[in-house]
């Protein structure tokens, strides 16, 4: 069976983003890694391998191969329409339909190990200490996770202690979890010096990855100017502030970051240059940039033995899905309060064409019981306090 589908602009956009990024041809690959890539079955990634061959395998989403041919530049700039194939034994074993995508930005200075995060994350699997990373991993991957989303409304976020994470741990496995996609993009560390390249980033993201080699202080100092630079470049700060000043006019959309130390596993003594104290400090300094609670989760990981590597993604899954939450909780009180002053309009219209005045007798011209005074007054004062008037 074959289908095909047209990409959405959002999609296009976020392919080109990609496309972008990429200056040097990634190596083709090696047989193993391959092999490791077909027995996955969680991953979903995107490539491009040599010859400008984009290939994109949705294997865990829908069970789908999708190959996209790519002989030049302009293929991508037209219409990028996709051939997929299904066997029909893909199409029995159908998974569970995701409930929702979060587009995650990973981010970090060279070296930091962002794409054997990814492969960890995505595949389970480490290349090992020194070798050269996936390069099916090297720009991104798509991956499932299971979420119970009701956990993302309700609490502050926390920076997360190893008992915390345990906790958080215990109580998703005893319900019944949604299945989503994480879309996470990895930033090339050579672009990190490029503003417009950021924004670009920021622009088709929805939430930041900030990982530091704990090995490397000055990789730690990168995430905290990447974190400011969200924060301006977002208009973040005052999120908390509810002041009708300037700078909270200017907010236009919240980014939810997490900080992850990276290679826990190192010695402590002899490699370890940056303590899980100071790596937390960090993450409180970044709190109020831009996550929803105003503080910023701090988590340290081993790409190397997976340790907390589940953490990181289903952390910044409910900062979305509680930022989108609050957001339409908001949208519905604003329509809410707008529904009832236009009712309440009505009724005043209907009050003045049969002649019956609020709080009076018809025309009465009298104060004592409102009347005509009675009447304007009531159209003049707020809506709001006018409900807080009468629930007295
Ligand atoms: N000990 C240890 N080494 C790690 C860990 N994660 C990554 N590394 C090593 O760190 C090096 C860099 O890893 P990458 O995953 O390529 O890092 P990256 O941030 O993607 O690098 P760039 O794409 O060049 O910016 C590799 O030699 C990895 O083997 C870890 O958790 N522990």
């Amino acid at each position: 069976m074959v289908n095909s589908f047209v990409w959405t602009d959002e999609e296009t956009k976020y392919l080109k983003a990609v496309f972008k990024w990429k200056e040097d041809e990634v190596p083709p690959l090696t047989a193993a890694q391959d092999e490791r890539r077909e027995g996955g079955g969680g991953s979903v990634g995107v490539g491009v391998g040599g010859g400008g061959r984009l290939l994109l395998r949705h294997r865990a989403i829908a069970h789908q191969e999708v190959v996209v041919g790519r002989d030049n530049e302009s293929d991508v700039k037209k219409s990028p329409t996709i051939t997929t194939t299904t066997t029909t034994e893909q199409l029995m074993e159908q998974p569970q339909k995701p409930a929702g995508e979060f587009r995650i930005l990973v981010i970090g200075a060279k070296g930091t190990g962002k794409t054997s995060i990814l492969t960890r994350f995505a595949q389970g699997t480490f290349p090992g200490e020194g070798e050269p990373p996936d390069p099916f991993y090297e720009r991104g991957c798509r991956h499932r996770i299971e979420l119970d989303a009701s956990l993302s409304v309700p609490g502050p976020i926390a920076i997360q202690t190893p008992a915390q994470i345990a906790a958080a741990v215990g109580a998703s496995q005893q319900k019944k979890n949604d299945i989503y996609v994480v879309d996470a993009l990895e930033m090339p560390s050579r672009h990190l010096p490029s503003n417009p390249m950021l924004e670009q980033a920021l622009n088709i993201t929805e939430a930041g990855v900030l990982v530091y080699d704990v090995r490397d202080p000055k990789s730690l100092q990168l995430c905290l100017g990447i974190a400011e630079f969200v924060r301006e470049y977002l208009n973040a700060f005052n999120y908390n502030n509810n002041n009708n000043d300037d700078n909270s006019k200017k907010l236009k959309r919240r980014f939810p970051l997490i900080l992850v130390g990276n290679k826990s596993d190192v010695d402590d003594e002899q490699d370890r240059a940056v303590s899980w104290a100071e790596g937390a400090k960090a993450a409180s300094v970044m709190g109020s940039a831009s996550s929803p609670g105003g503080q910023c989760p701090f988590v340290e990981v081993s790409a190397k033995t997976g340790d907390n590597i589940d953490v990181i993604f289903p952390r910044l899954a409910r900062d979305i899905l509680k930022l989108k939450w609050l957001s339409q909780q908001q949208q519905q009180r604003t329509e809410l309060a707008e529904r009832r002053h236009q009712q309440l309009l009505t009724l005043d219209r209907e009050q003045i064409n049969n002649n019956k005045l609020p709080g009076g007798s018809p025309k009465s011209g009298s104060n004592k019981n409102g009347g005509r005074k009675g009447f304007w007054k009531a159209l003049t004062t707020p809506f709001l306090k006018r409900q807080q008037q009468s629930a007295y």
